[in-house]
């Protein structure tokens, strides 16, 4: 996996490229839990995570804003009781850049290693 820091955050500059569409073809391969949903215009990866009470959820959220500081790069986290819907994008860029696919792949080892997941 790409070793990202903070500096190296390309997708969070404007003028940063979008995947093509043969890209998101063989990226979506790698997170095949994740779904692309369109809103204002633009893509983004979505997935829901349940778990069996809010302070695991909460606890979910906190590591996957953990690995987001990193690297500079940071999801939408709604965080419910048993349920957090995590959604990459590219703000800056208004569309889906290599790093989204790479962060929705760290997510779900954050995932993997999370207590109480249902
Ligand atoms: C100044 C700062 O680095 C930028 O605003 C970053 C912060 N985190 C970000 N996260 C995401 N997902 N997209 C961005 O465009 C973005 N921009």
């Amino acid at each position: 996996m790409t070793a990202l820091s903070q500096a190296q955050c390309e997708a969070c500059r404007a003028d940063a490229p979008k995947v093509s569409d043969e890209e998101l073809a063989e990226l979506i391969k790698e997170i095949p839990d994740w779904n692309i949903e369109v809103r204002d215009g633009h893509m983004e990866l979505e997935r829901v995570f349940l778990f069996r009470t809010f302070k695991h959820a909460l606890a979910f959220s906190n590591a996957v804003g953990a690995i987001a500081e990193e690297v500079g790069h940071h999801p939408a986290l709604l965080t419910e009781w048993g349920k957090v819907t995590v959604t990459w994008w590219s703000h800056e860029m208004k569309g889906l850049h290599r790093n989204d696919f790479i962060m929705a792949a760290r997510t779900d080892v954050v995932a993997s290693n999370a207590e109480g997941r249902k």
